[in-house]
């Protein structure tokens, strides 16, 4: 079974990562790796903070000579935004975890919430997800995404189609992760405008996951469906308030005849169609797996929203920080990290394998015994 933790705050001196489980004699590309955490920190409207850090895997333990060992790996992230001394935050911000934090936590200083709610403990998600890229990939299994809609300007180009996975392939030529250029530049100038009023913005990434076999997941039990799993763990990304499956929202609103994908075979099952996101009844299907999520606006706002003094119990205008103003493509890197962990681990959890040679033999043979069904 392949599970992570993560510690780390936002100004403290690293992020730590350990993830195990993951099986042995996997070459691990480090430049690979690395242009992952350096694709999260992309993105026209993230803050400063994001020219600060160079963020970069140190391999502590659990890959040796370039290959993973079995053993447990873990790793840190340099943060060069470390602050000795942090303010302290009185005045909680709406959006963010800081009054709820402050309460449950029994704090009188936000700060001590903030620091671990935020989002830059999201790079060491996307070190866990780049090694289990490296694993999928040893399946022929690969994860896309790009941003299809941002306050409310929708990329009409290359939202998912059965066989439209090319155009989608482009998205990282584009500074918001759009691939549609009229759609680009008006983002980019809705960016400049929230900007430019103290505001934030949100949108909504597409994800899709090619080349998955059929059987990932069950319907057997509750809490072993794939896209329960799936929806879990993108939701748990910070500002991600909706997840969906395929069509799921627009099939909501259709008849069954227009949204369920009749079968064909012609040598083998297929589909011309792929409204369900290619999962069925809480299992892989063998089509891509295509999932949808949107993200809230930032919720620091430079423009402040009214709050309460926590220590005078009066009126006050939220905390002001240093802020993003939109971070949507980051996140879809994060999401792909997600996606990738929970496939990665669905892929072991049904195939099993100490070693790499054991998993893709396992593997391997269940998909000779399957497309020959
Ligand atoms: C990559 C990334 C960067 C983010 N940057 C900021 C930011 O600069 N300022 C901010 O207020 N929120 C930012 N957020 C969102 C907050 O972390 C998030 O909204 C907050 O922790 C509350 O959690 P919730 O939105 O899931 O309820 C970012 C999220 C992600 C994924
Ligand atoms: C540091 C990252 O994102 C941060 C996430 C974040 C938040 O509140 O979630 C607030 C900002 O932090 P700071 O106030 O230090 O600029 C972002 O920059 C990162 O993505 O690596």
């Amino acid at each position: 079974m392949i599970r992570f933790l993560t510690a780390g705050e936002s100004h403290g001196k690293e992020l730590v990562g350990i993830l195990e489980g993951i099986p042995a004699n996997i070459d691990i590309d480090m430049d690979f790796i690395n242009n992952e955490l350096k694709r999260r920190q992309k993105g026209y409207g993230r803050s400063e903070r994001m020219d600060m850090e160079k963020d970069e895997m140190d391999i502590i333990s659990g890959i040796n000579n370039g290959k993973t060992t079995g053993n447990p790996i873990s790793f840190k992230i340099k943060n060069k935004g470390y602050l000795e001394v942090l303010e302290k935050i009185y005045r909680p911000r709406p959006g963010h975890g800081d009054l709820s934090g402050a309460i449950k936590y029994h704090q009188d200083n936000v700060r001590n919430v903030l620091e671990r709610a935020s989002a830059r403990e999201t790079a060491a998600r996307v070190g866990v997800g780049s090694i289990c890229k490296t694993l999928l990939k040893k399946l022929n299994i690969d994860i896309y995404s790009h941003v299809i809609q941002v306050g409310g300007i929708v990329s009409e180009k290359s939202i998912y189609e059965k066989g439209n996975i090319e155009d989608i392939k482009e998205a990282d030529k584009s500074i918001v992760r759009v691939v549609d250029s009229l759609a680009e530049e008006k983002i980019v100038e809705k960016i400049k405008s929230a900007k430019k009023k103290g505001d934030t913005l949100g949108g909504t990434i597409e994800l899709i996951a090619v080349n998955i076999p059929v059987g990932l997941g069950s319907y057997a039990s509750w809490d072993s469906r794939l896209d329960g799993k799936i929806a879990q763990s993108i939701m748990s990304i910070p500002g991600i308030k909706a997840v969906e499956i395929g069509n799921g929202l627009e099939g909501g609103k259709s008849y069954g005849s227009q949204v369920h994908d009749e079968i064909y075979y012609e040598e083998k099952y297929f589909r011309k169609t792929n409204n369900a996101g290619g999962i069925e009844a809480g299992v892989s299907n063998g089509e891509d797996i295509v999932v949808r999520c949107t993200m809230k606006p930032i919720p620091t706002l430079r423009q402040p929203l009214n709050s309460v003094d926590m220590t005078t119990k009066l009126v006050s205008l939220a905390q002001v920080e240093r802020s993003d103003v939109l971070a949507v493509p980051s996140a879809s890197i994060v999401a792909e990290s997600m996606l990738a962990y929970t496939i990665a681990q669905e892929i072991m959890r049904k195939f099993g394998g100490d070693s790499i040679e054991e998993l893709k033999r396992n593997y391997f043979n269940y998909i000779d015994g399957v497309s020959s069904r």
